[in-house]
């Protein structure tokens, strides 16, 4: 158990200690976009599978053109035509040529292809029987995509690991692969806790307040690949939220509760780690959100945010995304950041690293500024819908107790994945 105040980074790095890869499920292609493949997957095909054309247009001897010129054109005999999804296995004499179409094989006895709009039609339209003339001699297998141009059969097409995309879906569409094996999505149970606290649906009873950071927080959970189950809301009693965690701990592979971890009089979630399982730490040096609580029941860890909702959200994006990233396999967990400069001055007087919601923009000249939304206040959602980055004002008191108008700052961009370069 840690006593002291941990930085968000050395928050994040004992989360990521203690938590276990999920295991992993067979799914269908499209259901494992942005999800990490277990294993490697090599193509039992080539890729293409044959030689085919490019271009809609004459599959030719590339000999017979070799004088071919403006002054000089060859004419040739068009043959046969080739649609995509055909297959032509005869063979042709010298003087004679295929209309072919793109994406149809290539005939071995043909080395290139010319395009329709370079040829000119004697004497027919172009079909089987006409006779067609070429201006001049093609490249060696000019517009022809040759077998296996992405992949031969027992090649590589995506490593264990990678994290997959539209555009690695498709190739592993194109190796005909339906399913791939990837890391489970964590499941995660989001528990409410507070007297105060209540459903949606009936008025306010007096002092109540409608329950909404179980539901910000399984959105978080979705956008950061996780199956939010949200538990329901616990009152402000030892001993329901032992039992609420204790059953959750053993449902769930992560369970996360918001409210109830600071020192007041009713706040219970660091007593009842500490009583069901191991408590790891109760602060993290930032603002919103010291009170991060992180610990393990029933060796589940079981994080426990603040109950303001932007301290609970900003706990959610700094220390919990990246475990429930690592959760489902990704390995680059560094969270993206670029600088930009300060528009006005910002009071700071709590030595607190600050995460300030925000809006980054390019001005003129290119350059990014940034301007923090005006209420910073951590019980409020507002500003964090209005907002496209966080800013990070460090550690420390600044002379004056302000940072002033222009100064650089880091900022982390909202849907970036961790990873990213940006
Ligand atoms: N004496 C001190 N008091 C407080 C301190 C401190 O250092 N000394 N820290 C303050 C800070 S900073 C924070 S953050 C909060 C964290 O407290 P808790 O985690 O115990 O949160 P609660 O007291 O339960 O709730 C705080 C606030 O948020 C509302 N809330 C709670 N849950 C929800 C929910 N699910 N949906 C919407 N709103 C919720 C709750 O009603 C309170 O207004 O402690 C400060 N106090
Ligand atoms: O940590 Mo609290 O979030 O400053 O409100």
């Amino acid at each position: 158990m840690f006593t002291n105040q941990l930085s968000p980074e050395e928050a994040r790095s004992v989360i990521l200690e203690n938590i276990k890869r999920t295991e992993m499920e067979e799914v269908d292609l499209v259901d494992a976009l942005g999800r990490v493949l277990v294993e490697r997957v090599k193509s039992e095909i080539d890729v293409i599978p044959f030689n085919n054309a490019a271009m809609d247009g004459f599959a030719v001897k590339r000999e017979d053109l070799l004088n071919a010129s403006e002054e000089n054109p060859v004419v040739l005999d068009v043959m046969e035509e080739i649609p995509a999804g055909s297959y032509f296995d005869g063979n042709i004499e010298h003087g004679q040529c295929l209309r072919i179409m793109t994406g149809a094989p290539v005939p071995d006895c043909t080395d290139a292809v010319v395009k329709y709009e370079i040829v000119d039609y004697l004497d027919g339209d172009g079909m089987p029987g006409s006779k067609v003339a070429f201006k001049a001699c093609p490249k060696e297998l000019d517009n022809i995509r040759s077998r296996g141009e992405e992949v031969l059969a027992g090649g590589t097409v995506i490593e264990a690991g990678e994290i997959l995309g539209a555009g690695g879906i498709g190739y592993l569409a194109n190796c005909g692969v339906s399913k791939v094996k990837v890391y489970k999505k964590p499941r995660v149970g989001v528990i409410a806790i507070g007297s105060e606290l209540q459903m949606p649906g009936e008025p306010l009873k007096p002092g109540c307040i409608y329950e909404s950071n179980s539901v910000a927080l399984s959105a978080t959970v979705l956008e950061a690949g996780g199956i939010p189950t949200r538990i329901g809301i616990v009152e402000d009693d030892f001993d329901v939220l032992c039992d609420a965690i204790e059953k959750a701990s053993k449902e769930f592979d992560f369970v996360v509760t918001s409210g109830g971890a600071s020192n007041g009089d009713f706040d219970f979630i660091k007593g009842v780690i500490d009583k069901k399982g191991e408590l790891i730490f109760t602060l993290v040096n930032m603002r919103p959100g010291k009170c991060q609580t992180f610990g393990l029941v029933n060796e589940t860890p079981v994080m426990g945010f603040p109950g303001n909702p932007a301290a609970a959200y900003c706990g959610f994006e700094i220390l919990l995304r990246p475990a429930l990233l690592s959760m489902q396999g990704h390995k680059n967990l560094e969270i993206p950041t670029f600088e930009a400069t300060l528009v006005g001055d910002r009071k700071k007087r709590d030595p607190r690293r600050m995460y300030l919601r925000g809006f980054v923009e390019k001005d003129a000249e290119g350059n990014y500024r940034f301007t923090p939304a005006k209420n910073q206040s951590s019980g409020i959602y507002g500003p964090i819908q209005q907002s496209n980055c966080l800013a990070i004002i460090p550690e420390g008191e600044p002379e004056g107790g302000k940072v002033l108008d222009g100064t650089t700052l880091q900022i982390i961009p909202f849907g970036v994945l961790e990873g990213s370069v940006i």
